[in-house]
C-alpha cells in the first residue's frame, strides 16, 4: 500500500475525500457484461484505497534480507511432515489395499494405503474410478546427465497433454509422520509394516526408488528416507481433513526444475497422479515438476532442495548470472506477494474509484503477466493475471483486449488441468459473455 510512504506514485483515495458522486462508467460497463449474480457493487464516492505493489528496489532490498527457511510449503506437491506431534491413541492408523479397477493399467493392482478407519470406509464405499484405460506410454525412465535417473518423453506432447497418469504404490497421511507413542517415534515401523504389504514386484519397485540419504544397511531408515526422497503431496482423502502423501514408480523419477516445463496434480477420484506438459514438449526432452514453492528466491530454494533431497539445482533459472538472479528473484518475490483475492480486490478497488487512470489497473498486470512469462511460469497464478485482464479491459468496453486475455487463462487452464473450466466460452464472445 502506498499510504504511508512519502512518495506515493499512485493517487490514493482515502474514505470521503472525493467530492460528491462520480459517475462510474468502468463499473457500469463490467456490470452490463455479468450476470446479476456476479455484479461488482458500485457505490457513489470512492470509498477504496487502491494497492500497489512498491517499487523493484525496495523489492530487492527486502529479499537480500530475508532469511531463508527450511520449511516446505504444504501443498505444492512434494510432502513435507506437518508439524504437530498427535497421540496415537486419537489416529489409530489401519493398513489397508485399495484395489485398483481390472480397465486400468498400471503396475501395481493394489495400493497399499496407510489410513484411518473412516477413510478407509469411505474409500470401499465410493470405489477408485477407472482412468484411461488406453494410455499407451509416451516416456522413458532413463539415465539422465547429472540428474541421475530421469523421465524423458518419447514423443512431441503439446501443452496440456497427458504425459503420465498412474495409481500410487504406497500413500499415508504427512501426519502419521510424526505420530509418536509413549514418546517413541513410531513412524518407522508403520512404514516397514505398509511396505511389507506391499506385493513383490511393487516392494521391489519402491525399493529401488531414489534414496537422497541412504543409512548403509539399515531396511527400515532407508524405506523411510526413499519415502521422503520421493513423496508427492495427493491433498485430502474422503474421511480424514489432513494432507495424504503418495509414492509412484514412475512420477517420482522426474526431477525438479525452477521453471518446469510439467505440473503434477492428483486425482482422487481415480486414486491417481497425473503430469501434463505445460509448454511443448519435444520428443527426447526430459519432464521437470516443482518440488517446491519456486516464488521463494534463489538461496532459499536451494537450501530447501539441499535440505531435503540433498541436490543443487542447476536448472535454468537457477544458473542465471548473479545480477540476472537477482533480477529473477525480484519478479518472483513480487509474484509471490499476491494471489487471486488480492488481484479481484484490486480490480475491484479501481472498478469503483473513476479517480485512478483508465491504465493504471492494466499496465500492472500486463507487468505481471510479463514477470511470469520472463520466469518460464506457467500455472493458476497466470489464469489469476489473465483473469484480472479480462476484467479490467471488459470494464473499459475494450473487447479486444478481454479476448485476448481470456484465450491466454483458456489455454493456462487447459495446460494446467486439461479443462478450459469455462475460459473458450469468454473467448468465444466476451461482449456477451455469462461468466
Ligand atoms: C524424486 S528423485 C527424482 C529421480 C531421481 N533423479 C532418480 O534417480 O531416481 C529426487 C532426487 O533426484 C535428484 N534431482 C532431482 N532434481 C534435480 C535437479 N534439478 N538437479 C540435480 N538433481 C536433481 C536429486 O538427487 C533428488 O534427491
Amino acid at each position: 500500500m502506498f499510504k504511508n510512504t512519502s512518495k506515493p506514485r499512485l493517487p490514493v483515495h482515502k474514505v470521503g475525500t472525493t467530492r460528491g458522486p462520480t459517475p462510474n462508467t468502468r463499473g457500469d460497463a463490467l456490470n452490463s457484461l455479468l450476470p446479476s449474480s456476479m455484479r461488482i457493487p458500485v457505490p457513489p464516492e470512492s470509498r477504496y484505497v487502491f494497492s500497489s505493489d512498491t517499487d523493484l528496489g525496495t523489492r530487492l532490498a527486502e529479499n537480500s534480507e530475508s532469511k531463508p527457511q527450511a520449511t516446505a510449503p504444504q501443498d505444492q506437491g512434494k510432502g513435507a511432515a506437518d508439524a504437530a506431534e498427535v497421540s496415537l491413541d486419537a489416529f489409530m492408523p489401519i493398513i489397508t489395499q485399495v484395489p485398483v479397477p481390472e480397465e486400468t493399467r498400471s503396475y501395481n493392482k493394489l495400493v497399499v494405503c496407510v489410513a484411518f478407519f473412516d477413510v478407509k470406509r469411505e474409500l470401499y464405499t465410493h470405489g477408485v474410478a477407472p482412468y484411461e484405460a488406453d494410455f499407451e506410454r509416451r516416456y522413458l525412465i532413463t539415465q539422465v546427465s547429472g540428474l541421475g535417473v530421469g523421465l524423458v518423453v518419447t514423443m512431441d506432447h503439446a501443452p496440456g497433454t497427458v504425459i503420465i497418469n498412474e495409481c500410487p504404490l504406497l500413500v499415508m497421511p504427512l501426519l502419521v509422520l510424526t505420530l509418536r507413542r509413549n514418546g517413541v517415534r513410531i513412524r518407522t515401523d508403520l512404514l516397514a509394516l505398509a511396505v511389507g504389504h506391499l506385493e513383490d514386484k511393487e516392494a521391489r519397485l519402491f525399493r529401488q526408488l531414489y534414496n537422497c540419504h541412504p543409512s548403509h544397511g539399515d531396511e527400515v531408515e532407508d524405506a523411510w528416507n526413499i519415502m521422503k526422497t520421493n513423496s508427492l503431496t495427493i491433498g485430502q482423502l474422503p474421511g480424514y481433513a489432513g494432507t495424504y502423501t503418495a509414492v509412484y514408480s514412475d512420477i517420482c523419477r522426474i526431477n525438479h526444475s525452477s521453471s518446469p516445463n510439467a505440473i503434477y496434480n492428483r486425482n482422487l477420484e481415480s486414486f491417481t497422479g497425473e503430469v501434463r506438459a505445460l509448454r511443448p514438449i519435444k520428443a527426447g526432452e526430459q519432464v521437470f515438476i516443482l518440488y517446491l514453492d519456486v516464488r521463494a528466491p534463489y538461496d532459499e530454494r536451494q537450501l530447501l532442495l539441499r535440505n531435503t533431497y540433498n541436490f543443487t539445482c542447476a536448472c535454468p533459472t537457477c544458473s542465471l548470472s548473479e545480477a540476472e538472479r537477482e533480477r529473477s528473484d525480484v519478479r518472483r518475490g513480487v509474484l509471490s506477494k499476491f494471489w487471486r483475492n488480492a488481484l479481484d480486490d484490486d480490480v475491484e478497488a479501481w472498478i469503483v474509484n473513476p479517480k485512478v487512470p483508465d491504465d493504471l489497473v492494466i499496465k500492472r498486470f500486463l507487468r505481471y503477466a510479463s514477470m511470469m512469462e520472463q520466469e518460464m511460469l506457467s500455472d493458476a497464478q497466470g489464469i489469476s493475471i489473465a483473469r484480472a485482464l479480462v476484467l479490467a479491459y471488459s470494464a473499459l468496453r475494450d473487447i479486444e483486449g478481454a479476448r485476448k486475455w481470456a484465450k491466454k487463462a483458456e489455454e493456462l487452464s487447459l495446460a494446467t488441468s486439461g479443462s478450459d473450466d469455462g475460459w473458450a466460452k469468454v473467448t468465444r464472445s466476451p461482449e456477451r459473455t455469462d461468466w
